[in-house]
């Protein structure tokens, strides 16, 4: 629990920071000389190309020529309830105590990454949000943030009293199990559970799951398709081939996306928006934007009208915004 989101004094104001924001595929690092400056020196750094999060650190402070940073902050794309991190999409394993002392660091926090990007949310400049569909944000209420990647990350902030203050959320929303809405989307849930036994969100709202949802798609059809392997040629396929089985793996990727978002609006009582992170929609463009997610989000029998006034919005940052909520999370006592 936190006892108080009050900024604290030094030493957890200390500068030069180090700040990660490390995913299932990238790691993504960034560094914050004082509270005044933006953080600089990004770099991301393939996941797969370092044995463990150590030597990716150790690489991008070799590769920029940075040392002796007086604190850091890494946000992961991981659930951290203790001191040993096993990370879900990735083979990394570490203690946070061993990694500090590694890294020589005299402080290290390590977070939820959505929990970051959370609290990054609030100072996000308008210009790099892009908004799909209808809606007004309410005024000192929930919002809710999703975000499909190598992983499916959801978080969100509830205010606390009046004063513009956020409580962010660190939960695991992208492990729920996944719900149909009609018969196609059923019968490929029914066929990922065959092989899965629990049908998360995330087996169908990430990267690797609009692959594996693509294939389901080719086995209840005619059983055609399976060169295709990465998210990046589903995607390249549905561009080239309207009518493609690829271009319906991405609108129900879309719609499945919203039917989630939807219900994390409801959960949350998210009236101050749903905005959507990870590295797949961005990607999509303004394909997105006419796809059934909005529909969908909206498609919630007698909440119709509830969730219409909901707005949604793509984060569309040219640098991971999970930076600055780390950040910030080094402000906050109880991280
Ligand atoms: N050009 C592309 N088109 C579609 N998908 C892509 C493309 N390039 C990469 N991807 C997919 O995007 C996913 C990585 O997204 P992102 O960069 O958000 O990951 P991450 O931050 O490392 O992961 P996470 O935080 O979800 O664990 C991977 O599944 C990857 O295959």
């Amino acid at each position: 629990m936190f006892e108080s989101i009050a900024p604290a004094a030094t030493p957890h104001a200390a500068y030069p920071r180090w700040l990660g924001d490390i995913g299932g595929t990238n790691a993504r690092f960034g560094w914050q000389e004082s509270a005044t400056r933006p953080i600089s020196h990004v770099q991301v750094l393939p996941c797969a190309e370092h044995p463990s999060l150590v030597d990716a650190g150790l690489a991008y402070l070799r590769a920029q020529g940075l040392s002796g940073p007086a604190c850091a902050a890494f946000g992961i794309a991981n659930p951290v309830t203790g001191d040993q991190i096993a990370m879900t999409n990735h083979h990394w394993k570490f203690s946070i105590e061993a990694t500090r002392v590694a890294l020589g660091l005299p402080r290290l926090l390590l977070l939820n990454d959505f929990t970051a990007l959370a609290l990054a949310l609030p100072d996000l400049p308008r210009e790099q949000l892009r908004q799909i569909g209808p809606g007004e944000a309410a005024p000192q209420a929930a919002v809710g943030l999703i975000g499909a990647g190598t992983g499916l990350g959801v978080s969100g902030l509830l205010p606390l009293g009046h004063q513009g203050k956020w409580l962010p959320i660190a939960g695991e929303g992208g492990h729920v199990t996944l719900g149909a809405g009609n018969a196609q989307e059923y019968a490929v849930i029914e066929h990922l559970r065959v092989r899965y036994g629990h049908v998360s969100a995330e087996r169908v709202l990430s990267g690797p799951g609009l692959v594996d949802l693509y294939h389901a798609l080719c086995e209840l059809q005619d059983g055609q398709g399976r060169e295709i392997t990465t998210p990046a040629e589903v995607m390249e396929r549905a561009e080239a081939l309207p009518q493609s089985k690829a271009a319906q793996a991405l609108e129900m990727f879309c719609g499945l996306l919203g039917s989630v978002a939807g219900d994390l609006a409801l959960t949350l009582g998210a009236r101050g928006g749903i905005y959507i992170g990870g590295g797949i929609v961005p990607r999509l463009g303004e394909r997105f934007d006419r796809s059934p997610f909005r529909q969908r989000f909206e498609s919630k029998g007698r909440f119709r009208g509830y969730l219409a006034a909901i707005p949604t919005w793509v984060i569309q940052s040219p640098v991971s915004p999970a930076l600055q909520g780390a950040s910030k999370a080094l402000n906050l006592t109880q991280w």
